[in-house]
């Protein structure tokens, strides 16, 4: 199986890039949804951080106020690596299960769209990975709008993340964001390709059909082996 990683800076545009893929049937599997249900009310996750942030941070229905916990994180190194610290593990066994899920739907392809894929060190786990790239004033820009933010609040969200010059260098495959969605249409169809290229070896063992034909082959030497020992 090929796992693709996506990832970029907040408001670069991965969500649309992800909305492509899926409309060209690729599944996605997307960490800002797994991350989202780690704080349902009354789950693992949730328990734990409102163990170390306090009731504050929930709304009359108990469910996370997560504007407020935003500007907590956002506003606040030491919050931040405390609430990544918690929420860590159940996001990765989130994806991982994700993953498998897709695996044993028979995937070859798949993207996994993490924001934070070189910071949470998890790009050692997919190949290529894909940046979407956008200038700092762009993000800014379609950050504010998009979120309804401040300037200054949409700086702390972008001053967050690594710079996205940095995983643009880390990159095997870069997606310019500047200009409008046509642009992004042409240069998503470049990367569509590139992708949907035949899987190499190592990518056909790692799938649910290379599994089985190890399997398949392991059974089928035993049974000779035995056959022909007598
Ligand atoms: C702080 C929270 C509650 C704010 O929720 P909100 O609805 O405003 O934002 P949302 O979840 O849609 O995230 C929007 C974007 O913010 C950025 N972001 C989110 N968390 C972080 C973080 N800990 N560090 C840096 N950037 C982050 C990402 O680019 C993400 O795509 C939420 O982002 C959260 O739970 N963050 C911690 C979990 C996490 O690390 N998520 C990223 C998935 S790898
Ligand atoms: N090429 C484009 N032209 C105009 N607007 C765009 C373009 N690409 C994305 N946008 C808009 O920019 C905003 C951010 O895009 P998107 O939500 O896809 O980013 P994201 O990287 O997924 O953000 P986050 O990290 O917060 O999840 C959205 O409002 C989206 O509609």
């Amino acid at each position: 199986m090929r796992i693709v990683g996506l990832t970029g800076g907040i408001a670069s545009g991965k969500s649309t890039v992800s909305n492509l893929f899926k409309a060209s049937g690729i599944p996605v599997v997307d960490a800002d949804v797994i991350a989202r249900n780690v704080l349902k009310k009354g789950s693992g996750g949730w328990k734990r951080v409102v163990a170390a942030f306090g009731e504050e941070i929930l709304l009359p229905s108990r469910e996370v106020d997560r504007p407020k916990l935003a500007h907590m994180v956002f506003s606040s190194d030491s919050n931040r690596q405390l609430l990544n610290k918690l929420m860590a593990p159940y996001i990765s066994t989130g994806i991982f299960l994700e993953i498998l899920k897709q695996w044993g739907k028979g995937a070859k392809v798949i993207v996994v769209d993490i924001p934070l894929l070189f910071e949470a060190k998890m790009d050692k786990w997919t190949k290529p990975i894909v940046v979407v790239w956008v200038s700092r004033e762009t993000q800014l820009k379609r950050l504010m709008e998009r979120d309804g933010l401040s300037r200054e609040d949409a700086g702390s969200r972008v001053m967050a993340q690594m710079s996205l010059d940095l995983k643009r260098c880390k990159a095997d495959v870069v997606i310019e964001n500047n200009g409008d969605l046509d642009h992004l249409d042409q240069q998503f169809s470049m990367v569509l390709s590139e992708i949907r290229r035949p899987l190499t070896w190592t990518e056909f063992w790692r799938s649910r059909q290379g599994a089985f034909s190890v399997l398949g082959l392991v059974t089928s030497g035993l049974f000779f082996c035995k056959r022909f020992s007598y």
